[in-house]
């Protein structure tokens, strides 16, 4: 895994951002992943802000996001779908139709998640997927003790999970107790794999990540199986650390 150890969240931010745009000029059809939460939104910023000054396009990207609440749509501001249209793709020049994130209020999730895994190999795989990290070393929403062999599924979230999330919705009992999310080996199949982590909050995380075994109860730690992983880790992520 390569680390590159930046100061704070708007430096991790700018250097997610950067390695991105370089990425989307060299390949203007490049797949992305995109993950939702707190620590990819200066991300998103910093590409709208290049894209309304420099021009970068997106025309010809495709995107999948990682996870969605099961029961929440389109329309309703927690949905992931959406945060992705609020926060960076309604701001970009991608046609939403190129942009794919699991449909939470699909009537079969079962067949929902099959439907997705197959869209995003029909599309050639993605080609680098950006990563943000839970607490208790969730990727996407793959819970400890996900089987590294996962492909896209429903998942019943976790309580820490729902109550890191809560802060975005009216109460805890809003909160979704099932989501639908890429597995562990969807993400794996990325050729890139871009991990952001910023602030106290992850610094236990990062150290279990940097320093543990390769285990299922912390599905993170599968990233050091991968060829091609970046973290971007800030001061206070890397607070445990020797770095
Ligand atoms: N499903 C998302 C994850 O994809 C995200 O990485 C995690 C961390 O969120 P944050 O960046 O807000 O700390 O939260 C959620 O559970």
């Amino acid at each position: 895994m390569n680390i590159i150890s930046v100061k704070d969240y708007k430096e991790m931010s700018q250097t997610a951002a950067g390695i991105i745009i370089n990425k989307v000029k060299s390949d203007p059809s490049i797949t992305l992943g995109l993950a939702t939460g707190g620590t990819p939104k200066g991300l998103y910023e910093a590409l709208i802000q290049d894209h309304q000054t420099n021009g970068t396009s997106y025309e010809q990207v495709h995107t999948f996001n990682l996870d969605e609440y099961v029961g929440l749509s389109a329309d309703n501001p927690n949905s992931y779908r959406y945060y992705m249209v609020d926060t960076l793709l309604g701001h970009l020049d991608v046609a939403l139709n190129q942009t794919f994130i699991p449909n939470g209020t699909a009537e079969d999730a079962e067949a929902e998640c099959e439907r997705y895994e197959a869209l995003i190999e029909q599309l050639g795989g993605i080609d680098l997927q950006i990563l943000g990290i839970g607490r208790n070393g969730h990727i996407g929403f793959n819970e400890p003790g996900t089987p590294f062999s996962s492909k896209t599924h429903v998942v019943t979230l976790a309580s820490s999970t729902r109550q890191a999330n809560a802060r975005y919705f009216s109460s805890i009992d809003e909160v979704p107790t099932h989501a639908i999310t890429m597995g562990i080996s969807s993400i794996m199949n990325s050729t890139e794999i871009l991990l952001l982590a910023s602030g106290e909050d992850k610094a236990d995380a990062i150290y279990h990540l940097l320093e543990g075994t390769v285990t299922e109860e912390f599905p993170a730690s599968i990233l050091k199986n991968h060829q091609a992983v970046t973290i971007i880790a800030d001061e206070k992520a890397l607070s445990r650390t020797n770095l």
